[in-house]
């Protein structure tokens, strides 16, 4: 582990029953960088975000986050690392009953004790930052699917966390949506000095904003690095050829298949589609849902 790296996994094995999910795995997550982490379906992508979140435990080995040993960590310490994440998964759905506004000032009305005034300064920050302090009085009814993701990303942010993790943040976007969004991560990234993790199918689009990728593969790291980093490194890697040419042996699902053709096609491997990127993003997220 480098002092630049924010999370390292050492030698981290994970299984599930009898299936492996992680066979000794290192990775190093740069720290103020957009990591995106990229693999065919099931190979355990979510499950690594719940391994940096401390919900679950590996085997044997080392999750680290900010120098935390998640798993070995006492409750208190586990809680002040959550107090300093964020997280925005496709699920994270506002609760109905609440304005936008309310729905942002929920976390700090839990977890803080701050004056109402600064609650309600906080919460207008945060809707400014995504861009949407007009519907700071809306109902969640009354959102776009767009804007609902933005305050959802709003709330996540709340706390003012160091730490993102995005689990499938595009899902169910349209292009527009997603152009939306990428730009906010890329942006909140820099502009808040964050280190984020992107877990995420819409593989040209994550590429888009990363600064570092890691590709799993079979329990494995397949490649890591810079998506020129990566392009450099593949004629060499057989792994990473056989992600690329193809879905690997045991996923010749429809998902990983279009897993692997996106992301040789955002590397510059393969032409793209002979379609605008926007409608070949659509075509990606009508078939994701
Ligand atoms: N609670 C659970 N109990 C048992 N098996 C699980 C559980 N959660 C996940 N798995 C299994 O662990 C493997 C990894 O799942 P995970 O959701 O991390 O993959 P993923 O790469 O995020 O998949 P996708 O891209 O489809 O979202 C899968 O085979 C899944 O079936």
């Amino acid at each position: 582990m480098t002092s630049d790296s924010y999370i390292t996994f050492e030698n981290v094995r994970f299984s599930r029953g009898r299936k492996c999910i992680f066979d000794g795995v290192n990775i190093a997550i740069p720290r103020g960088k957009i990591t995106a982490i990229m693999g065919p379906s099931g190979t355990g992508k979510t499950t690594l975000l719940r391994l940096i979140g401390g919900q679950i435990k590996p085997d044997s080995g080392t999750v680290r986050v900010d120098g935390l040993d998640v798993a070995r960590a006492s409750s208190k310490s586990l809680l002040a690392m959550r107090r300093r994440l964020g997280m925005l998964f496709q699920n994270g759905a506002l609760f109905t009953d609440l304005t936008a506004a309310e729905n942002v000032a929920f976390p700090l009305r839990e977890h803080s004790r701050l004056p109402e005034p600064m609650i309600q300064r906080m919460v207008t920050l945060k809707l400014q930052a995504v861009g949407l302090l007009e519907a700071a009085g809306q109902m969640p009814a009354a959102l776009s699917g767009g804007m609902a993701r933005r305050v959802a990303l709003a709330r996540a942010l709340a706390l003012d966390p160091e730490l993102m993790l995005y689990d499938e943040p595009f899902t169910g976007q349209d292009p527009i949506n997603v152009g939306v969004l990428l730009r906010l991560i890329a942006s909140l990234n820099q502009a808040l000095g964050l280190t984020s993790v992107l877990v995420s199918h819409d593989v040209t689009e994550a590429l888009s904003i990363a600064d570092h990728v890691v590709v799993i593969n079979q329990a494995r790291i397949v490649a890591s690095g810079s998506p020129d980093a990566l392009r450099a490194e593949m004629p060499g890697n057989p792994f990473l050829r056989q992600f690329l040419e193809g879905a690997p042996d045991d996923d010749q699902s429809e998902l990983g298949q279009r897993s692997a053709r996106t992301f040789a096609e955002a590397l510059g491997l393969l032409p793209r589609p002979d379609k605008s990127d926007a409608a070949a993003a659509a075509s990606r997220h009508r078939n994701v849902g």
